[in-house]
Formats: C-alpha cells, structure tokens, sequence
C-alpha cells in the first residue's frame, strides 16, 4: 500500500542475502525499515524475546530508500545506523546511556514492543522467507541445508502458536527445498527454490488480500446502496460505518490486508466510509496500527474504545463489523483477537452483519478438530450463526 506517496509491502526481498521489513515496533511515530539477514533475526522479529532498545526519534522516514536526507548526522551516517539497529536487536542493556537512548524510553513500548512483524499473513510470509534465509546460510556454509531447514522450522513455529499461516508459510518453503534435493539439485537449487516459493507464498498473500477487497467493496457498496435507498432521492450521500478489531490491515499481511482490504478498495471506488477501529488492548494494534495504515490511505476513522462497539451498533452508527482470524476450522469456527467475540455478540443482537475475512491460506487443513480457543464467528461467506468461547488468557 502507498506510505507517503510510495507503494510498499510489508515485507520484500532486498537482496539475495538480505529481506528487509516495515518494524511494526515503531509505528505509528516512526517508520522504520529493518534488514534481516539470518533466521535467527526473522525468528526474533516474529517474536522478540530479548526485545527492545530505546531509539531516538529522529530517525523517522531515514531508512527510506532514496530519502535525500539519509541517516542523521548523530548516528555518523550508514555505519552509525547498522550499529543503533545491531544495539536495538541485543536490546537495552544497563549500562546503555547513549545518547541514542530516548528519555521517553516507553514510547515502543506501546503497541507491539517485541514483534517487529505480526498479522496472520505478515508471520507467515516472514516464515517462508526465515526458511529461505536459513537454506541460503547454510549453503554458504557448505552444511547441510534439509538440517538446517528443518531447524529453522522448528525455531520459526515456536515464535507464536496464533496464526496458523505461521506454519503454512514455512511448510511451504521447507517443501520445495526437500523437493529440489530429491530432484539432485544440490544446495544451490535448494536455496533457488526457496527464494521462489518464498517470493511466490508473498504474492499470493498479496493477490488473495486484493481478492478479499474485491469480494468486500461489493458487499459495502450493497450497504450504500441499501442506504441510499433508504435516504431517498434527496438524501445526502451515504456513509457506510465499518467496524474493525485489532489489525487486519495490509500491515498483517504481505499487502493490502484481508478485514480492511474490502475498506480501501471500496474508498477507491469512491464509496463513502468511516472506520470505527477498536484500540484492541493491550498491545493496541487498533489504534498504534489500524489507524496508521488508514489514515496514510486517507480513510475517514475514530479511534475507539474496545468496550465502545456495542452502543455505537445499538445506536445504529455501525453498518457492519468486519475483523480478521489468526485460524479458521472447516467448521467455520474462527479464532481472533481476544475481543472479537463480544463484536459478534452485539452485532447479532443489534441485526448487523459481521464478517471475518481471511485467505485460505488461515484455513486449518489438519484432521476436523475444533480449535479449543476459538472466537467463533460469522464466516465471510456463509451467514453462521454465532457460537461461543473466547480466546483464553495468557496470550495478548
Ligand atoms: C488477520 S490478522 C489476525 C490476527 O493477527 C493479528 O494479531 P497480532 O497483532 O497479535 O499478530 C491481528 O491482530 C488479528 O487479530
């Protein structure tokens, strides 16, 4: 999506040797491009237990390719920032009174302080590409690359047990190394295949998310439509109201997200919205994230409490609920951001629709189980009537 005039995605291959990521970490104030060289970097990103360095804010917009300004001088240019950024990923250390610290050293502590990438498709983009990584070192290294595969499978899926595209992402590279070295390929087309089914797995996140958008747009022009009937003939233009949990923007994904996707390709279209975007304690991706990515598009949104939703819908200020899922069953059973639930109870008892929009690539494929935390919800397509259980404590 369009970040100051210029088309980014969350995640990309700079080079052979180095992917680099939008670090979520420091979003909404600044924003910041990291290079991952190894996977043990993308594990961390994924899920960064020795998280977190302060850093300075005059580093916003500095990683931008091409910014005339470059790093600031304080940082004594492009080896001054290698140097903040190694800091930042060993994270803060005692002694660490540089005058890069920043005194109000809490600002990343909101929001996602240890995952500098997160969202269902976003992890599982970052994991085909971990796998890649790892193949490629362990090339270098004349090692054994299925060895070294199948260990940066176990280390990517032990980041975070939420969404399942986690696994999907890196089964899918793992399974086009094991097929390049059956076909004798050696190490070198291992590590080729990799980067490929990596780099496909990425672009099909991004073209199933525009897909979601297009079969979105249409059901929120429907909306309109219904409202302008509704209006009348000298009723002013209709504003379609869409409420959203937690972050399942383009910033979840590789591009364009899958609950506000149908949002940006229908305010394309010239259809007016407003977003209610729920803060989703307690990392607060709704309001660090959600209203970031929204207001670089120039979608009309409020901020809004999480317990907010429900009176806004009984007072008819909501036309629909869409969120993302970290996994849906075959059942139809959806998992979500612990909050989602209470959205689908009130929107059932307030007669409004409520979607969960997910590629399949979300879908549990494993044998019919029912996920024991799963936020059962509406499914974007058929309309199911809501279930209960909640996703349970301990994960945030
Ligand atoms: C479509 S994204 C699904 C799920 O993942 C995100 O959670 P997190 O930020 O913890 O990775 C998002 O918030 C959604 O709840």
């Amino acid at each position: 999506m369009r970040v100051d005039g210029k088309w980014y995605r969350t995640i990309w291959l700079q080079s052979e040797a180095t992917v680099q990521i939008i670090d979520q970490r420091f979003l909404p104030h600044d924003f910041v491009v990291e290079d991952i060289t190894t996977v043990e970097e993308m594990a961390a990103a994924i899920k960064d237990m020795a998280s977190l360095a302060s850093r300075p804010r005059n580093l916003t917009h500095s990683e931008v390719p091409g910014d005339p300004r470059g790093p600031p001088a304080a940082l004594g240019g492009p080896r001054g920032l290698r140097r903040h950024l190694e800091e930042a990923r060993r994270g803060p250390r005692a002694s660490d009174e540089s005058p890069l610290s920043d005194p109000r050293g809490s600002r990343a502590e909101f929001g996602t302080k240890d995952m500098h990438v997160r969202g269902a498709g976003l992890i599982g983009c970052a994991a085909a590409y971990g796998i890649y990584l790892a193949a490629r070192a362990a090339a270098a290294a004349d090692e054994l690359v299925l060895e070294a595969v199948a260990a940066a499978g176990v280390r990517l899926r032990a980041t975070r047990p939420t969404a399942v595209n986690l696994a999907v992402g890196a089964a899918r590279v793992e399974a086009a190394v094991g097929a390049a070295l059956q076909g004798g390929g050696g190490a070198a087309a291992a590590v080729a295949a990799a980067k490929a089914e990596a780099g496909r797995f990425t672009d099909e996140d991004a073209d199933f998310c525009h897909r979601i958008g297009e079969a979105g747009a249409a059901l929120l022009e429907e909306i309109r439509d219904a409202k302008r009937a509704k209006a009348g003939a000298c009723g002013e233009e209709p504003v379609v109201n869409v409420l959203t949990h937690c972050n399942a923007g383009w910033l979840a994904f590789a591009d364009w997200g899958s609950a506000l996707s149908p949002v940006y390709v229908a305010f394309d279209r010239g259809v007016r919205l407003h977003v209610w975007a729920d803060e989703t304690r307690p990392r607060n991706q709704g309001a660090a994230l959600t209203a970031w990515e929204l207001s670089k598009h120039g979608v009309p949104h409020t901020v809004i409490a999480d317990n907010a939703g429900g009176h806004l819908m009984q007072n008819g200020m909501v036309d629909v609920v869409i969120t993302g899922a970290d996994r849906v069953t075959r059942t139809g059973d959806a998992c979500n951001k612990i909050g989602t639930y209470l959205k689908a109870l009130a929107a059932r008892d307030n007669g409004l629709p409520f979607y969960v929009a997910l590629p399949s690539s979300t879908i549990l494929t494993g044998p019919r189980s029912r996920s024991s935390s799963a936020a059962t919800t509406r499914c974007a397509t058929p309309r199911a009537s809501a279930r209960r259980t909640e996703r349970g404590g301990g994960c945030s």
